[in-house]
């Protein structure tokens, strides 16, 4: 690697380490609190587990992928469910893109986006952390928007997209053959697709059959935005 990029991508990590961070000072005493996914999100839950053991900060968790359970067990933050408990006093989560204007996000990268959106959408508060590279002009230029999508759709909804003149794909696995399968059994299909009016196109999205959700968010209360020295606040 060259050495201009090794330091580009050890200040993203300090960035994502500060904001993570600042994220978790965040959350009081006696707070559900809906823990996100991601590597940004991992380093939250990190920092939580870090005051629920070292500061004896009293607080329930509720993981949004199988990844996120795993690591708050890991860290010692007792969980809950949503059955249990249906109001969430906060929820703190990463994203792919932010809109710097309208402060809409795409999520999902990791195929959470479901879950995420289930549970960041009923918390009273939902922050999201950030690194700077992550603000944009223009949603989903460079990124797709992924659509959860039930295996037995997945070819309609793929012709649905492209009535819409939208360039969709199946994201296909790593390591495995075949597509990724995300933690609720199903396909993911990402899209590039027109972003002009999020909250319309969050909504139409939702509506071809066989799509569960898609990941844009439109409802979004505070962005911490990280870099390598400082952490700065937008909301609307
Ligand atoms: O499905 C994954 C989630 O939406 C993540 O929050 C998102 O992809 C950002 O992840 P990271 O913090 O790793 O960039």
């Amino acid at each position: 690697m060259a050495k201009s990029s090794l330091k580009s991508s050890s200040n993203v990590e300090n960035a994502k380490f500060r904001v993570a961070k600042e994220a978790a000072n965040l959350v009081k005493d006696g707070m559900i609190v809906g823990l996100g996914s991601g590597t940004t999100a991992n380093l939250f839950i990190d920092e939580l587990g870090r005051r629920v053991a070292e500061e004896e900060l009293s607080v329930f968790g509720i993981p949004t992928s199988f990844e996120s359970r795993m690591l708050a067990i890991q860290y010692g933050i007792p969980l809950v469910s949503l059955d249990e408990y249906g109001e969430i006093d906060i929820a703190i989560d990463g994203a792919d893109e932010v809109d710097k204007k309208s402060l809409c996000l795409i999520k999902g990268g990791g195929g959470c986006h479901t879950l995420e959106k289930i549970i960041d959408y009923c918390a009273k508060e939902f922050v999201v952390m950030v690194d700077e590279n992550k603000i944009v002009d223009s949603l989903g230029d460079k990124t797709p928007v992924p659509l959860e999508v039930l295996p037995i759709a997945y070819s309609t909804v793929l012709n649905e997209l492209l009535k819409r003149n939208a360039a969709p794909s199946i994201r296909m696995a790593d390591r495995k053959m075949g597509p990724v399968i995300t933690d609720n059994g199903n396909m993911i299909i990402d899209v590039f697709i027109d972003l002009k009016n999020p909250e319309e196109t969050e909504k139409e999205l939702n509506s071809i059959p066989g799509v569960v959700e898609n990941g844009i968010f439109t409802k979004v209360d505070k962005i911490l935005v990280g870099s390598p020295k400082k952490v700065k606040i937008l909301s609307k």
